[in-house]
């Protein structure tokens, strides 16, 4: 007679609620929760998209999630269609490696009130996965993931400053991305998605400030992949912003963010859900994304913090180690990929994550990449003969902004006592020429894994060699923060360095 045997795991509900769950194994030998918990998902998932497929005409495909996701640093967007402004661009975009989209959407939020010379505008870039919705709104009242740190009198004060977030190109919250549809026909683009890179976000979001006709910011921001975009918005155009600030970002990425993010995405596309990208219309690969968040969870936060926080202890000392999540450490990995693996679509992350690894200002760089334009132009050529009812005018302007580099490469300052650097600091500082008037603040976090701080201090070094005379450099040390890359992420209310120092920076004059 078979046999079922149930074995209890423990699972976290909210702060102290630690509950038991019971998953039926299907193996009568063997008990492995965590493995029956993924087809449970599965069964789930199947369930929920039969449903779903005769209860609506909206596409599945287009940004994932379960209903259990009712908690976390933003809004639960599921058929995300509400709850933001978007700016809708109907010209055709060549993207830096040559790829072509006919058009494309951003989602975008504000807060405050843009002043009559339309001068106070802050942008705020966002990181790998965030949505537009950094603060809560009457649109949306759900908390944002900087919910804390914007509003009247805030670090990012509304009083005095309108603040723009827009979701990035890419992306699956409510801008154009994998999950979208192709206009050429109707289909997802899924992996047929052409290659972006940092520039093309910042490029497109150029395009929503001369929307929005804002000529030029009160400040570029942003933090990790926001502090990227926050610096190649100061490449793209200098003329364009008054300061700029960049957290935990770097001017390039590094080999070890790199290591990290290629392990997530080999993980991801060798679950066989991926299907090399065509998902859409199935199961999407929910258990490559799981473990890829759980990859990415170990780089977003320190060993110091853990320690204190878990140390070894086990989940539950009461019942005999096993290998599906045991000690804190393994239950806490468990959830934070359990929470993600539907909230947010497979090819984005693939997408954006590797935009991130390509992430580089160097001179010689950005030289390659306004080449790469150029040889591409064709393309936009070919595409204007095919629709001659598409304006000429607005695609050249659309595909103009290309880094603004120096003709002649800059004479470093003379310092016969300094070592000889290795090439790539003259390459980034020749890189960082166009960025030399403008006041540029640096943070970086020392127990930041993903973002090494020497990624900042190297920015804010080449900075300096490139002539810019006004680069503030901040760096939290172990005891300021041991929360490693998320530091910018958690609010401690009267030592939220990350804000105070942010609102000084863009509250001097
Ligand atoms: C790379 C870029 O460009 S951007 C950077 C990317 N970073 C991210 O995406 C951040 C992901 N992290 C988060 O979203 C976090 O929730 C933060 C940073 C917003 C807040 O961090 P914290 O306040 O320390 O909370 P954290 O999420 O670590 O822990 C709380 C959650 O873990 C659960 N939890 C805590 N300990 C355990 C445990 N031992 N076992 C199981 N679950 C646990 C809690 O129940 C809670 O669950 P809930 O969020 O579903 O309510």
């Amino acid at each position: 007679m078979m046999r079922s045997l149930f074995r209890s795991i423990p699972k976290r509900l909210g702060p102290n609620k630690l509950v038991f769950c019971r998953f039926q194994s299907s193996n009568p030998q063997m008990s492995f929760p965590c493995v029956d918990q993924a087809q449970e998902r599965n069964r789930r998932y199947e369930e929920s998209l039969q449903q779903f497929q005769t209860s609506s005409n909206e596409d599945p495909g287009a940004c994932i999630t379960s209903p259990s996701l009712a908690s976390g640093p933003e809004p639960i967007y599921g058929k995300i269609v509400s709850g933001f402004k978007k700016f809708n661009y109907n010209n055709v975009f060549l993207c830096d490696h040559g790829g072509i989209l006919p058009k494309f959407e951003l989602a975008y939020e504000t807060w405050g009130t843009l002043n009559e010379d339309r001068s106070n505008a802050i942008l705020l870039h966002t990181g790998l996965s965030a949505s537009s919705h950094a603060h809560s709104h009457p649109d949306n009242p759900q908390p944002g993931w900087w919910e804390q740190f914007i509003g009247p009198g805030k670090d990012l004060d509304t009083n005095k400053f309108y603040i723009i977030c827009c979701n990035i190109l890419g992306s699956c919250y409510g801008s154009t991305g994998p999950s979208s549809i192709d206009p050429g026909d109707g289909k997802h683009y899924a992996t047929r998605f052409p290659i972006i890179t940092v520039n093309d976000m910042v490029r497109t979001q150029i395009l929503l400030l001369d929307h929005l006709k804002i000529d030029k910011l009160h400040a570029s921001i942003g933090s990790s992949l926001g502090g990227m975009q926050s610096l190649a918005f100061g490449a793209l155009a200098p003329h364009r912003t008054a300061r700029i600030a960049s957290i935990s970002g770097g001017a390039r990425s590094h080999p070890y963010s790199i290591a990290l993010r290629f392990t997530q995405r080999q993980i991801l596309m060798n679950d066989p859900q991926w299907n090399r990208g065509f998902y859409y219309d199935g199961i999407p690969p929910h258990t490559g994304m799981k473990l890829a968040r759980e990859v990415a969870t170990i780089s977003y936060r320190s060993g110091p913090e853990w320690e204190q926080r878990f140390s070894t202890r086990r989940a539950n000392p009461a019942v005999p180690p096993a290998m599906c999540p045991d000690f804190l450490i393994e239950t806490y990995l468990d959830h934070a990929g359990e929470k993600f693996c539907l909230q947010y679509d497979p090819n984005s992350l693939l997408y954006i994550s590797k935009a991130m690894d390509m992430h580089d200002m160097t001179a010689s760089n950005q030289k390659l990449l306004a080449e790469n334009r150029k040889k591409n132009q064709h393309k936009l050529e070919k595409y204007l003969a095919e629709n001659p009812n598409v304006s000429q005018e607005d695609v050249i302007k659309a595909n103009s902004n290309s880094v603004v580099l120096p003709d002649t490469p800059i004479e470093e300052i003379s310092n016969e006592d300094r070592t000889p650097e290795p090439d790539v600091d003259s390459d980034l500082t020749a890189g960082l020429v166009p960025l030399r008037n403008i006041p540029t603040m640096i943070m970086g976090v020392e127990s930041d894994n993903l973002m090494p701080v020497a990624c900042q201090r190297e920015t804010a070094r080449c900075l300096e060699k490139a002539g810019n005379d006004k680069v503030v450099y901040h760096e939290l040390n172990a005891d300021e923060s041991f929360y490693g890359h998320d530091t910018f992420l958690i609010y401690r209310k009267n030592f939220n360095l990350v804000g105070s120092k942010l609102k000084n920076f863009l509250e001097q004059s």
